[in-house]
């Protein structure tokens, strides 16, 4: 029930696509070709996605991304199109982006400068963002700005938007886009899918991606990323039952947290891998949580802290222990987080173990633990500043993993769910209910439920993010983004 690799895509970054370009241009020994192979399937691609459309304006940049554009410009106009292209290039053109200018300028198409275009006016038909590619920078300015901002303004009076390889104004590594950038319907990439169209913003700008190869060269290094879609979820029936089984057969949980002011931590900690499928499910937390915590999960075995030591919670050690959630920076959380640490079994932490985590620089893991940081926590833990890792969503999380030897989930708009051994899998949706107290919690504990019946640690941290993320995005559609609470998303895991 593990294998989740038929539903990987890769998706690379702006490193990678250089080196598979180079490699592609020494075998076919030039580089032209390929962007008339570009222009060709954009081509294809906007007969068959716009095929009553007439109109086209196509906007152009100075490098190869304009070049690209400046192709299928004169490829519409051959085929009868209405076509109007505007030039923002800041200087002279040169190499492939100067040959496809001149086919441009022989086609008969109608070229002005940017500056001829009335921005108070919306266009119609499709608007062809070929402005910057991979080679652009995200923060936007001057003629390129107001055209970004013309664009989206008329795609918002009913013009469709088509961005070449990407939208321009967001970074194809980090999905970190100027407040302008383009906001495209669809987004014909080319060589490999770009990571960046599935962290951040990208997931608002990309629109929907369509990648052509181009008869690129396969290379073996440098390794790709992948993309899991939060709605493949239902092909792997997460928490399948067998027939004959009993509850031995699907794990069990410890989780230690809860400390005075955060008994909702553990409760929904505890609710998350109750309701995701572990067999039996133990609380050690503060006395006076338990009794609201049995009201709301009564199959959850709960023991006070002050009654027994940790070691009596854990059932045998194949137990998944969740430290973290509501664990508090007292004392009281500082004694628990020691005592789990150390304890051999697998473990999730989550939270405030991760605060003591950052504290304890000598702590080793012993390669049997899932780390659950958001930004904020990931940048304590790195010892770098939010916007570092902000920047750097994906190389943060592989660091992550590799120094301490864990799993690492970095979660975010998307989440970066990364292996020791150099695996990254992108996985979910935007989902603005899931921007509230809590969302963590239910999901530390949906990960430590995975942990416990699947049997690859990555592969079932992959299931738990996606499943998570799905079923929140289930619950903001039923209950409304603005007021759905995070554990009522554990009402709609059925998949
Ligand atoms: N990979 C492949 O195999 C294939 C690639 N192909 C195509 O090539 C594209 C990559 O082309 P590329 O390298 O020329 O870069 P591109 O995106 O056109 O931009 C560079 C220009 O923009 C400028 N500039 C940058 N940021 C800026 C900003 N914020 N604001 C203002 N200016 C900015 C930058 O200026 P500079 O940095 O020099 O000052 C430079 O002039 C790729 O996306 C794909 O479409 C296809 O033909 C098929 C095969
Ligand atoms: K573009």
């Amino acid at each position: 029930m593990d294998g989740i690799s038929e539903l990987l895509f890769p998706v690379a970054n702006s490193a990678s696509i250089r080196a598979i370009e180079t490699a592609s241009f020494s075998v076919e020994g030039a580089s032209y070709p390929m962007m008339e192979r570009a222009a060709q399937a954009l081509f294809d691609q906007v007969c068959r996605r716009f095929q009553s459309v007439q109109k086209y304006t196509v906007l152009c940049g100075g490098g190869n991304n304009g070049g690209d554009g400046a192709l299928l410009a004169a490829l519409l106009f051959d085929h009868g199109m209405t076509v109007q292209v505007y030039d923002v290039a800041s200087k002279a053109r040169n190499g492939d982006a100067q040959k496809a200018w001149e086919v441009l300028l022989a086609s008969g198409v109608d070229v002005r400068p940017s500056s001829e275009l009335d921005g108070s006016a919306d266009a119609a038909g499709v608007i062809v963002d070929a402005i910057l590619g991979i080679g652009g920078r995200e923060e936007l300015q001057g003629e390129i700005l107001r055209l970004c901002c013309w664009a989206n303004r008329s795609r918002v009076s009913g013009a469709r938007v088509l961005s070449v390889d990407a939208p321009t104004g967001l970074n194809v590594d980090s999905g970190q886009a100027d407040l302008n950038a383009i906001i495209a319907d669809v987004t014909v990439t080319f060589i490999e899918d770009k990571q960046g169209f599935y962290l951040r913003k990208g997931l608002v700008c990309a629109g929907s991606v369509i990648c052509e190869k181009l008869n690129s060269v396969s290379i073996e290094s440098p390794k790709l990323s992948f993309r899991f879609e939060s709605s493949s979820i239902g092909k792997l029936s997460p928490c399948a039952r067998y027939p004959v089984s009993h509850k031995g057969s699907y794990g069990h949980i410890s989780v230690i947290g809860g400390d005075y002011g955060y008994g909702g931590a553990i409760i929904m900690a505890a609710s998350g891998a109750a309701r995701a499928g572990a067999g039996t499910v133990s609380v050690m937390t503060r006395e006076r949580h338990i009794a609201p915590l049995l009201a709301r999960s009564p199959s959850v075995m709960a023991v006070s802290s002050e009654d027994m030591p940790l070691t009596n919670a854990l059932r045998n050690d194949d137990s998944i222990l969740l430290v973290g959630p509501g664990l508090g920076r007292e004392p009281w959380g500082e004694a628990l987080f020691r005592q789990a640490m150390m304890l051999s079994c697998r473990k999730v932490i989550d939270a405030d173990a991760l605060y003591w985590l950052s504290v304890t620089p000598t702590l080793e893991l012993q390669g049997n633990a899932v780390l659950t940081p958001h930004v904020g926590e990931a940048a304590r833990l790195l010892e770098l500043s939010v916007d570092d890792v902000s920047a750097n969503l994906v190389n943060s999380a592989k660091s992550l993993s590799r120094r301490y030897s864990a799993v690492v989930v970095l979660k975010d708009v998307s989440s970066i769910i990364a292996a020791p051994d150099g695996r990254v899998v992108i996985t979910g949706n935007p989902c603005p209910g899931l921007a509230k107290g809590g969302s963590g919690d239910v999901l530390s504990g949906m990960i430590a439920s995975c942990l416990a019946y699947y049997s690859k640690p990555f592969e079932a941290t992959v299931i738990a993010v996606a499943w998570h993320n799905y079923a929140a995005i289930r619950a903001g559609r039923a209950l409304g983004d603005i007021c759905m609470q995070p554990y009522e998303l554990l009402e709609y895991l059925q998949v």
